[in-house]
């Protein structure tokens, strides 16, 4: 569904990635990590849509991104960003109607009254309560939830979410979590999230795959991938790894952070 080729992107005077190779299948639960600045959001970014690869090219469901309109990729992918715009005095439900753009058009937009699809996507990230709340009068968390409710308005089959836990005390990002695991059970949705928290993409994720000097430096089920060894290459820590005793997935126990020649340079 998702076939990252060779994609090399930079920003001026800073070249990020470096011939990243990526493929997501259908239905796929991924989890996205590695160090600040490794590139994680440019490539959610290059897989949106929003940027345009160097080199190399992304495909989604075999058609090249480059070839598709903005508007025809949010029909398709949407991503939830770490900055939604928030007009000043708008309400929660007026900026998760912004979501539906791209399916409707700016004259669809004009003449909808409720939208069932915004109603749903406010019920699943929990802000329904909220619907008629001025956004910037809401908490950091609150914000968050609203964002996820933003991305699930474009009622796209493939989710693009950067950072989805940020900000949200441990109930929520749990909760958060197994919103996306049950959306992506239910409609077979693909996913795609960052996340800086180890034990969640080893807990929720069916594969990690990790970014480290511009490219792809390990790729599997957590199972296989989530070892010392990433922890201190990719990571930056040194620390051991264990198991759930119930649920068998990874449990990582971070011990300290490794001089950037020591592990990071291998
Ligand atoms: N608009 C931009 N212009 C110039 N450089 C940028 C821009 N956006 C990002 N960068 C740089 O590109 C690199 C990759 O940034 P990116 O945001 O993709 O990293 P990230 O892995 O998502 O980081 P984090 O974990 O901190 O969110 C960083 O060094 C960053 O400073």
């Amino acid at each position: 569904m998702i076939q990252v080729e060779g994609v090399r992107f930079g920003y001026p005077g800073r070249e990020v990635l470096d011939g990243v190779e990526l493929s997501v299948a259908a239905g796929e639960l991924v989890a996205l990590i590695g160090l600040n600045g490794c590139g994680k959001s440019t490539l959610l970014r290059l897989c949106a849509g929003l940027l345009r690869p160097a080199a190399g090219r992304v495909l989604l469901d075999g058609d090249d991104l480059a070839r598709l309109s903005r508007r025809a990729a949010a029909r398709r992918v949407a991503l939830l960003h770490q900055s939604a715009p928030a007009v000043p005095g708008m309400t929660v439900r007026g900026l998760v109607r912004q979501g539906r753009y791209a399916a409707r058009g700016p004259l669809g937009m004009l003449r909808d009254g409720d939208d069932p699809v915004c109603a749903r996507a406010m019920a699943d990230a929990g802000v329904a309560d909220w619907a008629d709340r001025p956004v910037d009068s809401l908490s950091g968390g609150e914000r968050q939830r609203v964002r996820l409710a933003l991305a699930l308005a474009q009622d796209t089959r493939v989710l693009l979410l950067d950072e989805p836990t940020t900000y949200l005390d441990l109930r929520h990002q749990l909760e958060v979590l197994r919103t996306v695991a049950r959306l992506r059970h239910e409609r077979g949705l693909t996913v795609v999230m960052v996340l800086h928290d180890i034990g969640h993409a080893a807990r929720f994720a069916e594969r990690i795959v990790a970014l480290r000097k511009g490219v792809v430096a390990a790729d599997g089920p957590p199972g296989e991938v989530v070892t010392p060894a990433l922890l201190a290459g990719v990571l930056g820590v040194a620390g051991r790894v264990g198991r759930d005793p119930e649920g068998g997935w990874p449990v990582c126990y971070p011990d300290h952070p490794l001089e950037f020649d020591e592990g990071l340079a291998e």
